[in-house]
């Protein structure tokens, strides 16, 4: 991430990798203002074994586009919302890449599913952890299910209307 101050944001990308147990490292790296360093952490990232970037920042979000341009690894941009304008600057900075270096943009603040996307990416190489997937593919889905059966219970059962009565 591009601060230490992304991390309130950025925590749920690390949280989704634990639920997958996935191994990752955090770290500061900031284009803007340590640029040599951004530019070595790029270029090394593949041949230390990494296999996707997860990159957030916010403001004049720079960092995702700036490490795709300079790793052949797939890079999750992660748009993080500071004071001002609501996370759409760091959003239209990370979402607009030219063509040729593309990052996988998630919605502003949308941390948990950079961890959730970096996991599926991973799971194309890894049956283990496509079954994870596929489980909780399945939770959501129940859960969904459950909300649904809560709310028609309560509605139906306030207005004592309700199809098939
Ligand atoms: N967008 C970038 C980059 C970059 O893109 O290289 N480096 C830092 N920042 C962002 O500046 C914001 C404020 O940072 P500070 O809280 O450290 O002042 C953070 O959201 C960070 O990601």
């Amino acid at each position: 991430m591009g601060s230490d101050s992304d991390w309130p944001v950025m925590e749920a990308a690390a949280k989704a990798l634990d639920e997958f147990e996935i191994a990752y490292e955090v770290d500061v790296v900031s284009a803007h203002r340590m640029p040599r360093e951004m530019v070595t952490y790029g270029e090394q990232a593949a041949d230390r074994g990494l296999k996707v970037i997860i990159a957030g920042a916010g403001g004049a979000a720079h960092l995702p586009g700036m490490l795709a341009s300079v790793t052949p690894l797939p890079v999750i941009g992660v748009p993080v919302p500071l004071k001002y304008l609501d996370g759409m600057d760091s959003l239209l900075s990370i979402v607009q890449m030219p063509a040729g270096v593309p990052v996988a943009t998630v919605s502003v603040a949308g941390a948990r599913n950079a961890g959730l996307l970096a996991a599926r990416i991973l799971a194309t190489h890894d049956e283990d952890l496509q079954h994870k997937m596929r489980d909780f593919q399945q939770d959501l889905n129940d859960q969904a299910t459950e909300k649904g059966k809560r709310l028609r219970a309560k509605v139906e059962g306030s207005s004592g209307f309700g199809f098939g009565k």
